[in-house]
């Protein structure tokens, strides 16, 4: 599970299963029916014994069909399950119709209304099969209310049924990790949660996840995880393996799994952090140099070298104005400082060995910003170094560049990281932002994004997107147990340029995109490992831990 698929990859890997020939879809629905009966009796093995009850909603497509399997194998069980469809039997898909008539042909099959669903008897487990992959619009009213976790209250201990949903819960879009409601998508204040809330506590999925179950409020929405094998994976193997070139099309997961298996933390991401192989000079480590901004304003920078260097960069610089000198020298050590005058140029005072820059945090918004990320960005591969500096704009670099991004992306190169949260990238990007992306997915806009702006591009947030140009993107989620809410903290972001630099800039590293996306990895991880009270300063302090952790 290393690849996010589209709903359209899926179905294109179905389809090559059953072109095989060594598969039907009927066989695909009933090993996907019966994977969600497992996953159920393993989520709460107390189900395994007694006779229950379920409610299974029943949609128009196939998702409706693995529903009818899911009701006859329950029933199997000696369950009393009642069924509810959506939609005229008739016109079922066939495999759909197949399932639907065996189960038609001794048990009953309701309307879906609220007042029919709630109108039953309690279930033990309620199971939304309405619809999957194939959502095209926003679900219709009656059925929004019959999904409503509010209709629960009908029932006595309503917190105690459980809530399965089969793929997804039906009415999120699993390309982009939104409800589609009929009030998108004008007003940008307009309140992102649906007025009915369809939320599981077990959302089964087959065969490896989907966009959307890591976007935006997919997390919330499905709670947790379980992927069933239905057969399809030797097809069309897994090839957006993370640590290597993305590939073009296949969107990977940052985590270290592939395939299904975990990886061990000595292949990823050890294996791609320079300081944790062989030996080298500190400048085989690379230096990094991070700018800071003036009198009083140097925190920011000052968090993203310590970041750097504690991610392993051999060398850390921070440069500030002379005004700035004894501020900066009273916070740092292992850090060494530099004055950089505005008017002096950077080769005054720093060498052609530095190989990675954090251009930025606390900088200000000015010309001088913009003077300064053009002078960085013209500095490229020269001497004995064999490949451009690692340069990661945050904060105020992409803000100054608001208006013209046009002149920033006429210097961006290979190993530029951009790393905007979202309103900063909408500063950048306006067209692909706020009201203008609707109906498009983060990973199409930070796609297009990387294309435009012709280096690799990382858009923060619970869900991170990282994007180089011709369509390499991964995602990255604090989500499904990795949840960090403190680690929206002010700083946090700056901790993330250091990390990004401080990784890049060895000379072995691996390559920068790579290296981005460990960054993300390790700087959610830093924050779990803290737990809540967590400040920026504690993540850098966190990494010497973490990396014994992950070397172990
Ligand atoms: N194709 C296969 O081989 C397999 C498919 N599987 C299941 O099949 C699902 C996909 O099936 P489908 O492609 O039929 O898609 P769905 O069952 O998700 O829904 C498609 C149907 O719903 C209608 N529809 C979509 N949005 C609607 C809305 N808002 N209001 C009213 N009608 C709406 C469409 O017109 C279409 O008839 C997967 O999610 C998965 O559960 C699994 O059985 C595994 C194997
Ligand atoms: N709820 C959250 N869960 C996980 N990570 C989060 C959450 N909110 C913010 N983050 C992360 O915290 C960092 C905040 O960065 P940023 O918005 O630039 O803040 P700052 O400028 O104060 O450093 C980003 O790396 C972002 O991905
Ligand atoms: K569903």
């Amino acid at each position: 599970m290393t690849e996010l698929l589209s709903a359209q990859q899926m179905r294109d890997i179905e389809k090559a299963a059953m072109d095989s020939g060594e598969v039907t879809g009927l066989e695909l629905m009933e090993r996907a029916g019966q994977g969600v009966v497992d996953a159920i009796l393993a989520e709460w093995p107390e189900l395994q014994k007694g006779k229950r009850r379920a409610v299974v909603l029943c949609g128009p497509g196939n998702n409706g069909g693995d529903g009818f399997v899911i009701a006859r194998l329950l029933a199997e069980r000696e369950w009393a399950v009642r069924v509810h469809l959506f939609g005229d039997p008739a016109k079922l898909p066939p495999d759909a119709k197949v399932n639907h008539d065996r189960w038609a042909a001794d048990h009953g099959v309701l309307p879906m209304t609220a007042d029919d669903v709630f109108a039953g008897e309690r279930p033990d487990v309620f199971v939304d099969a309405v619809f999957g992959i194939g959502l095209t619009r926003p679900l219709p009213e009656h059925v929004a209310r019959a999904l409503d976790v509010k209709g629960m209250k009908a029932w006595k201990r309503a917190h105690e049924i459980r809530r399965v949903a089969v793929d997804c819960p039906s009415g999120l879009d699993l390309d982009r990790g939104v409800v589609p409601s009929d009030m998108e998508p004008d007003d940008p204040e307009a309140d992102p949660w649906p007025r009915t809330l369809n939320v599981a506590e077990l959302t089964v999925t087959f065969h490896t996840p989907k966009l959307g179950h890591y976007l935006g409020l997919g997390p919330g929405l499905c709670r947790k995880l379980a992927i069933v094998d239905i057969g399809v994976g030797p097809f069309v193997p897994e090839r957006a393996m993370v640590g290597m070139h993305p590939d073009s099309e296949r969107v990977r997961l940052v985590a270290p799994t592939f395939a299904g298996t975990p990886l061990r933390p000595r292949m990823w991401p050890m294996s791609h952090i320079a300081k944790s192989r062989g030996m080298g000079h500190k400048f085989d480590h690379g230096h990094v140099i991070v700018f800071a901004g003036g009198v009083g304003r140097g925190g920011a920078a000052r968090m993203a070298a310590r970041a750097a260097l504690r991610a392993g960069a051999g060398l850390v610089t921070v440069l500030c104005p002379p005004a700035a000198v004894i501020e900066n020298a009273c916070h740092l050590d292992a850090v060494m400082l530099r004055a950089l005058a505005k008017d002096q140029a950077l080769a005054e005072v720093i060498d052609e060995r530095v190989s990675g820059f954090v251009v930025g945090p606390g900088m200000g918004v000015s010309e001088w910003t913009r003077k300064r990320v053009i002078e960085v960005l013209g500095r490229r591969a020269e001497g004995a170094a064999h490949r451009d500096p690692i340069v990661v704009l945050d904060a105020d670099a992409l803000t100054s560049f608001e208006g013209d991004p046009q002149t920033l992306f006429a210097h961006t190169h290979g190993r530029t990281v951009l790393t905007p949260h979202e309103g900063e990238f909408g500063r950048l990007f306006p067209d692909l932002s706020g009201p203008a992306r609707a109906g498009m997915s983060k990973i199409h806009a930070v796609r297009a994004a990387a294309d435009r702006a012709g280096c690799i591009v990382l858009v923060k947030g619970p869900d991170t997107v990282i994007a180089a140009p011709g369509g390499g993107a991964s995602v990255h989620a604090a989500a499904y147990g990795r949840e960090v809410p403190w680690l929206a903290t002010a700083g946090a972001g700056d901790v993330l340029a250091g990390l990004i630099a401080g990784l890049g800039a060895p000379h072995t590293s691996s390559e920068a995109y790579a290296m981005t996306e460990i960054a993300a990895w390790l700087h959610v991880e830093a924050a779990r490992r803290f737990g809540p009270g967590l400040i920026a300063e504690d993540l850098p302090e966190q990494l010497p831990g973490l990396f014994a952790e992950l070397s172990g």
